[in-house]
């Protein structure tokens, strides 16, 4: 396979998904994803060149059992498929990466530790990036192993962005808001950079909406602010998390019912969100399929949080010049889409409802004060850009 020598391979495990690109510069070759890891059908599908082996199948029960044998059916069907592609780097998304970490990092075993170390921060992620990493090492020992982090492109926020209001030693102690979903945001500032320069250099809000959600405010392409916090829990309803919620909910489950650390984490984590509401699925698509009176319940709950936070990182921008939809949600449901910008007359926006049944890219009617647009993210290209930069020094 001497297309691929020296490429990059990306490996981005979501809470839901394990998605794997590889890059020889800029090109994609393959790309593969594990989705709907947690729900009744998770399911492999690679695609790619020609010379790539294709794959379009449900996953088995034992293989989907975790995302860590989920992963390792991606390893195995790698060292199957590419057997003499010289990988000279594996690139990872890394959800957490605290206080200390920001750049993308070559990992060693004390990063490794260190990240591990953050594991209770992010437990639907964190756990598997690291897995993704160890099982990396041993799959491809001759190549770098690099690790991008979700928080490095919210690093620049103000003080005030990023402070909780608890006395200060908690902020030193790295008790703060970091903002996830970076490398989305990211790759949608430099992809608007490419495809509306002029759009790019304003107040843009992105929301990332897939089984994680989160939205961004971005000024002149760098992020102002975040609906996500110390954790990826915060902000927006999501498939099983919960969002933002009153401290005193947290205080009711301890103090009068009795409730342990682990057992609120389960809670918040697994059991709540699009799942816990509709007591159906976290998955959207099966929501929007049902007919029953739960699931337009949790779906009008997900928008009326989604349209709360716009109103509030608008007013954080002092006035909106582009709205974004991305992530698995935001790029395929025209239904969220359509609730999402129903009403927002308020701040000029125009909605074309023919563009958005189309799944066309601009969603504004002409004339909106607000440009309405629909960006593919693509995370694992990202990882592979900044992975090459970093070996090549
Ligand atoms: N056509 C679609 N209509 C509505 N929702 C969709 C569609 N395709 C994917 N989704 C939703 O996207 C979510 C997964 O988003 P994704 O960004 O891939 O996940 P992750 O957060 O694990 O990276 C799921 O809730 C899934 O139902
Ligand atoms: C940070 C986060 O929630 O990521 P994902 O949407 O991939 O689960
Ligand atoms: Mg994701």
């Amino acid at each position: 396979m001497s297309a691929i020598d020296g490429s990059v391979l990306v490996l981005n495990a979501g809470s839901s998904s394990i998605k794997f690109q590889l890059f020889d510069a800029d090109h994609s070759h393959l790309h593969g994803e594990v989705d709907g890891l947690g729900t009744d059908h998770p399911h492999l599908r690679i695609s790619g060149d020609s010379d790539i082996p294709k794959a379009d199948r449900a996953l088995s029960p034992k293989e989907a059992f975790c995302h860590e044998s989920a992963l390792a059916v991606v390893v195995a069907w790698l060292d199957e498929a590419l057997p003499d592609a010289r990988v000279l780097a594996v690139g990872h998304r890394v959800v957490h990466g605290g206080p200390n970490y920001g750049d993308p990092v070559e990992v060693n075993d004390r990063i490794l530790e260190d990240l591990e170390r953050l594991i209770p921060l992010a437990p639907l992620h964190q756990p598997h990036n690291i897995s993704g990493i160890r099982a990396a090492r041993v799959a491809f020992p001759d190549a770098r192993q690099v690790a991008c982090f979700d928080t490095a492109f919210h690093r620049g926020h103000s003080f005030a962005e990023t402070v909780f209001a608890l006395p200060r030693q908690y902020y030193d102690e790295g008790v703060r808001r970091y903002g996830f979903h970076g490398v989305s945001y990211d790759y949608i500032s430099c992809r608007l950079a490419e495809i509306a320069p002029e759009i790019a250099k304003k107040r843009v809000i992105a929301a990332h909406l897939g089984n994680g959600a989160s939205m961004c405010a971005m000024h002149e392409g760098r992020s102002i602010s975040s609906t996500m916090g110390f954790s990826a829990l915060d902000g927006l309803v999501m498939g099983t998390r919960c969002g933002q919620i009153d401290p005193g909910v947290l205080l009711y489950l301890m103090q009068q019912r009795g409730m342990d650390g682990d057992a609120i984490a389960t809670l918040l984590y697994h059991d709540s969100g699009l799942k816990g509401l509709s007591e159906i699925s976290s998955d959207m698509r099966e929501l929007e399929a049902s007919d029953d009176p739960r699931a337009a319940q949790a779906i009008e709950h997900f928008v009326a949080r989604i349209r709360r936070e716009l109103g509030g990182l608008t007013a954080v921008l002092g006035g909106l010049d582009a709205l974004v939809f991305t992530g698995g949600i935001g790029e395929h449901s025209r239904l969220i889409r359509q609730m999402v910008c129903t009403g927002q007359a308020w701040l000029g926006l125009a909605f074309d409802e023919a563009a958005n049944a189309a799944n066309a890219d601009v969603l504004s009617a002409s004339g909106s004060a607000v440009t309405v647009l629909r960006i593919p993210t693509d995370e694992e290209r990202m990882i592979a850009r900044a992975a090459r930069k970093l070996i090549r020094g």
